[in-house]
């Protein structure tokens, strides 16, 4: 393709994608479906522009107030993950001394919400949370994208036994720093060919996701409940754990995504798995399993603002009263999963949120209302499941992830038992 016929395709996406009115990688998929002949290379570079520019929008937006012609093209050239030299051939002799021009200011100079790219609503309770230093560090690595992190499936192969096989099909891998299942990626190799991933030795998880399910600690026989499963991620981590044992219950209200996990429950061999679809946290199903349960994990539906490295549109598309209304759905849903949980069983509530709204103040809200929930402090936990360096991972008793200091997304986890 012409190289200017390129950078006018990456203006039409940026068009659409920067409407927010729906989930950036659901656009660029539509996208792709509409432009069937576009090879894999310019997907990449389509794909990885558009979401430079949705990443760095706020800055790229005051960059181009200057300039001529459509604004959208504009940011396309800004946020250009192309081949540099592809990117001149498409560029005027205008065009080519503004992105000179523009590229040559001193990004320190720039006022803070420039550098950072965050809302001012969510900016403030992070850098509040973490100060001024750390804040930059946060931000900063909020703009890079993430590792490709893996889970070993523990039911069916060794840690060990999967990097070599990984290795043997040219792709290096090192052990994660924290969970005991977890293989990392350099760079995004597809790995959903592979003999390892087809017969479900792997899949892929954030090490931040990993040590959730290690914290339900669900143990073989047990009867476990995934209150919100979604495509499996957790379930499929807890199954593995559970050995293939007891029962393990994955509800959500969406089918859609309930389906997702079919074929992955598939591959990893476990048999332990009832998905069943919920009409709402009040549903007559989880009203008979009352009392029941050994561990519920709760992985609540939530602002997603932990995973902006892979999801960068969410801190343009969520807001204080999506927040708030979350916050309300988050603590019904706590309440009606933690009448499962038997005496003597673990209630977990997780996000991949950063922000307390979502998290401490949801927990605190639980146990001021619970007498008879003892909140069980996380580290001892993670310890107990052979994750390194517990500590440097907790606030306080809970969980506390941050993608500048641990490489993983910003999970937070809260566990109680019921007496
Ligand atoms: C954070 S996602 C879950 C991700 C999943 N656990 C995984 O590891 O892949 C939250 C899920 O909660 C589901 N959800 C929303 N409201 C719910 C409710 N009232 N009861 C159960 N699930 C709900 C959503 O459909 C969504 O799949």
């Amino acid at each position: 393709m012409h190289p200017n016929a390129l950078v006018d395709l990456a203006a039409e996406l940026l068009r659409a994608v920067l409407k927010f009115d729906s989930p950036a990688d659901g656009v660029v998929s539509a996208f792709f479906r509409k432009h069937r002949t576009l090879g894999p290379r310019e997907r990449h570079t389509l794909a990885e522009t558009a979401y430079a520019v949705v990443r760095q929008r706020m800055l790229f937006q005051h960059l181009a107030q200057s300039g001529s012609g459509p604004v959208e093209r504009r940011l396309a050239l800004l946020g250009w993950q192309g081949n540099e030299g592809f990117l001149r051939g498409a560029l005027s002799p205008q065009e080519q001394a503004w992105l000179g021009e523009v590229q040559a200011i001193d990004r320190a100079s720039l006022a803070p919400k420039l550098r950072h790219n965050l809302p001012d609503w969510l900016a403030q309770p992070l850098e509040q949370a973490l100060g001024a230093q750390e804040f930059a560090l946060l931000a900063d690595s909020l703009n890079q994208p993430a590792p490709l992190d893996l889970r070993v499936n523990t039911y069916k192969g060794k840690r060990a036994e999967v990097q070599a096989a990984l290795a043997a099909a040219g792709i290096e891998s090192s052990p994660t720093p924290y969970s005991p299942w977890g293989l990392r990626v350099p760079g995004k190799p597809a790995i959903n060919k592979l003999d390892v991933f087809t017969r479900g030795d792997v899949e892929v998880q954030d090490e931040g996701s990993q040590l959730l399910a290690l914290i339900t600690d669900a143990k073989r026989g047990e009867m476990v409940v995934d209150f919100c499963a979604g495509a499996g991620g957790k379930t499929l981590a807890l199954g593995a754990a559970m050995r293939n044992t007891g029962r393990l219950y994955a509800f959500d209200v969406s089918g859609h995504r309930l389906d997702a996990l079919k074929p992955r429950l598939a591959r990893s061999g476990l048999s332990n798995v009832y998905p069943a679809q919920i009409a709402h946290e009040r549903d007559e199903r989880i009203k008979r399993l009352a009392g029941k349960i050994d561990r519920v994990l709760v992985d609540a539906p939530c602002s997603g603002l932990g995973t902006l490295r892979r999801n960068p549109d969410l801190k343009w598309r969520q807001s204080p009263q999506t927040v708030q209304s979350l916050k309300t759905q988050q603590a019904a849903i706590l309440e009606s999963a933690a009448r499962m949980v038997k005496p003597g069983g673990r209630l977990v509530y997780a996000t991949c949120s950063l922000l307390a709204a979502e998290n401490e103040e949801i927990a605190a809200g639980f146990s001021d209302g619970h007498a008879e929930w003892s909140l069980l402090p996380v580290e001892p936990l993670l310890a107990g499941a052979k994750v390194a360096a517990a500590g440097d991972l907790v606030a306080g008793p809970f969980l506390r992830l941050w993608p500048h200091r641990h490489a993983t997304d910003g999970f937070f986890a809260a566990v109680w038992e019921r007496r």
